[in-house]
């Protein structure tokens, strides 16, 4: 794992170099996942159940195969032992409850002489959520985006999980289930994308395509916007942790070892003004890296993409994270509330010793599908607002059309276009 300090040099530049990472700018994923696209967009469920079988490791000979109703859903959740059952509910609730308060609400007002303007809300028709399942299986990521889409009220939410091998996950499953997912398709990557985008016999054609995922899927929801909406290309999993250095250093290392178990290119960094606590936290490290049953992704996520990082203070930690623009940050420190306000770019804050990323993962209420890769800077976490579309009102009256006709035939006349100034024209009292 790198180890830097902002007092070297050639400091800026290592750390743009530790933070390199586009995704799904491989052309050769490009390439692949443009082949696919195309493929299912001409040959439908045949190229799924092709591509599946191929990359899912799977010998199905239909789409219908890959098709589960809602009773299967339910059998899911009635196969699964009480106390998980249990967590599964808790965290659905908190996580309801949490975006009930972002649902937008139509609105509207009135001129002096009666002219309307507003907005009017709407929820999308049918949407389709992704969830990702080829490395691990991800019931939490279920309740993230079907939940805020239910709280929007999406009329149809139809899912995509890979099933590698053919394995299904109860849990994924039970999830869909209480999260009243409609429909669910156990395939996964750019051909379930592209389903989902583009409609197949069996797959319905979604709006709008949401959820996080690898290379492939990244590339292919890139490659579908247009088509369908998307929620954003979320990269890998990212921490960074500002400590001061008074956190129990096994909390930090495991904290760093909970994003790095995503994936080898996930990303953790420390950011802590004691070279002490950094060799602690060292210490921690390799003394639970062996008790780990995915140290080898942790260790390769740590190895390419890790540091732990001395900064001069805890004022120049909030700089670098603004730089860094994280997809989860943790303020490890004993008055987060006197640091939160300079964080200005991450998609979520965890404030307190106590507070560990994985809760927000689970259960704590707010959205785990988060910007990644810098997009912080001007994105947000998912939320009911990525399920809801607004259609502007306007009802101008006889007053109104008067008032509003002059200015917009002034402006028409402007531009040149004389069809325009005409229909306002045309309105006016003689
Ligand atoms: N941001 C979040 O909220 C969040 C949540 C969970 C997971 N994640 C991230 O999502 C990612 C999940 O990735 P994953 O791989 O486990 O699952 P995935 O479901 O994203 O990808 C699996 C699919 O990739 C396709 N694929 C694999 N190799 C291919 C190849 N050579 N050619 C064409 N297609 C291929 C297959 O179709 C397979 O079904 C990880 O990076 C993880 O960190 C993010
Ligand atoms: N940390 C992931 C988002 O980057 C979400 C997740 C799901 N399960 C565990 N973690
Ligand atoms: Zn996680």
């Amino acid at each position: 794992m790198q180890k830097l300090s902002s007092s070297q040099p050639d400091f800026d530049a290592r750390l743009k170099a530790l933070l390199a990472f586009e995704t799904a700018q491989d052309p050769a994923v490009d390439t692949a996942v443009a082949a696919i696209c195309d493929d299912v967009k001409a040959r439908g469920d045949a190229a799924v159940v092709e591509y599946t079988n191929r990359f899912d490791r799977m010998h199905v000979a239909s789409m219908a195969e890959l098709t589960l109703s809602r009773d299967e859903l339910q059998a899911a959740w009635e196969r699964l032992p009480e106390h998980v059952q249990g967590a599964l509910s808790t965290a659905a609730e908190r996580v309801r409850r949490y975006h009930e308060k972002q649902l937008a609400h139509s609105w509207s007002y009135e001129d002096e002489d009666g002219t309307l303007l507003g907005q009017q809300v709407t929820p999308l028709d049918r949407v389709g959520i992704y969830v990702p399942g080829g490395k691990a299986a991800y019931p939490s990521s279920v309740l993230m985006n079907a939940m805020p889409a239910k709280v929007a009220g999406v009329g149809e939410i139809i899912m995509v999980v890979p099933t590698p091998n053919g394995e299904r996950n109860d849990l994924v499953l039970a999830a869909a289930f209480i999260a009243g997912v409609d429909k669910v398709f156990t395939c996964g990557g750019a051909q379930a994308v592209a389903a989902l985008a583009y409609g197949t016999e069996s797959v319905p054609q979604v709006d709008k395509i949401t959820g996080p995922g690898n290379a492939y899927v990244a590339a292919a929801k890139r490659r579908v916007f247009g088509v369908v909406g998307i929620d954003m290309v979320a990269g890998p999993s990212e921490i960074l942790v500002i400590c001061d250095g008074e956190t129990d250093p096994d909390w930090i290392a495991m904290d760093l070892f909970s994003q790095a178990e995503h994936d080898e290119i996930a990303q953790a960094i420390l950011l802590c003004p004691s070279a002490d606590y950094i060799a602690k936290v060292e210490a921690s490290i390799e003394k639970l890296l062996p008790t780990m049953p995915r140290r080898a992704i942790i260790e390769a996520s740590l190895g390419n993409r890790g540091a732990l990082i001395e900064v001069r203070d805890l004022d120049e930690a909030c700089d670098i994270a603004n730089y860094i623009a994280p997809e989860h940050l943790e303020l490890s420190l004993a008055k987060p509330e006197d640091y939160v306000a300079k964080i200005r770019h991450a998609g979520a804050i965890f404030m307190g010793r106590f507070t560990s990323e994985s809760l927000g993962d689970y259960c704590a209420g707010p959205n785990h599908v988060l910007p990644t890769s810098r997009t912080a800077r001007f994105a947000s976490p998912l939320g009911v607002y990525d399920f809801q579309k607004r259609s502007s009102l306007i009802r101008v009256s006889h007053a109104g059309a008067q008032q509003l006709g002059k200015v917009a035939s002034i402006l028409a006349h402007g531009e040149g276009l004389t069809a325009h100034a005409r229909a306002a024209e045309l309105r006016l009292d003689k």
